[in-house]
């Protein structure tokens, strides 16, 4: 008897993102980055937000540790905490010190609004939405940046020895990283399971958002936006 496999949730999800994400992908930030001109000062802007933005962001697995389902599940999301805060953040703290920025000065950044609406955003939902929302929510950041880090190596790979920013895509293109946006990817399709289209129709809209939020991001560093007044 023929099988009809079925689509998985997450394939859905990455066929209707994938306009968001080309933007991203193409965002002069993401690209300079990649080819390693991209200005300084740009950079600094963007490693002080994203140090705060994750500092929110390790919260959202919190949530995850609060919500899980069982111990494994517990498990992984604490993990995952953890490596946010001494792997990635770690990134973060050397590219500061290379900059002769201070770990007081990085924590103590201010988000600007584009940063703040992106972790409220989430953080609203972690908290009073179900588990499916939380990962929906939080995982474009972790597999869109996966993705980056897989096309940008593959793009500008062979001059990483001259590029002043290679650490970073060799961080978002490590093995490390790639098993914890799988890891999410998976629990995603688990959790998506049996769920009515009504619900799924909502995990889309949380999934699209936080993509639309990641342009924003880059654009935010890109025009060193912060609060007018
Ligand atoms: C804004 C943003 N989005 C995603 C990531 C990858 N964790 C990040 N560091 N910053």
């Amino acid at each position: 008897m023929e099988t009809v496999k079925t689509k998985k949730f997450t394939e859905r999800l990455f066929e209707n993102v994938k306009p968001i994400w080309e933007k991203n992908h193409q965002h002069p930030f993401v690209q300079e980055l990649g080819k390693g001109t991209l200005d300084e000062e740009k950079f600094i802007h963007y490693m002080k937000q994203d140090y705060v933005y994750l500092i929110d962001y390790s919260k959202l697995f919190a949530v995850g540790v609060m919500k899980a389902h069982d111990l494994n599940m517990m498990g992984n999301f604490a993990q995952t905490l953890h490596e946010t805060l001494h792997f990635e953040m770690e990134l973060h703290r050397q590219f500061a010190a290379e900059f002769g920025i201070t770990r007081e000065e990085l924590e103590a950044t201010k988000p600007t609004p584009v940063n703040l609406a992106y972790t409220r955003y989430m953080l609203n939902v972690a908290q009073n939405g179900s588990l499916a929302e939380l990962v929906s929510c939080l995982l474009p950041c972790a597999w869109d940046y996966w993705e980056i880090g897989k096309l940008l190596r593959k793009q500008y790979g062979e001059h990483l020895s001259t590029n002043r920013y290679a650490k970073w895509i060799e961080t978002y293109d490590s093995e490390a990283f790639g098993e914890g946006a799988k890891w999410l990817i998976q629990l995603m399709d688990e959790l998506a399971e049996g769920k009515p289209e009504r619900e799924l129709t909502i995990l889309e809209e949380h999934f699209q958002m936080a993509s639309k939020y990641e342009y924003l991001f880059w654009d935010m560093n890109y025009y060193k936006q912060d609060w007018p007044i």
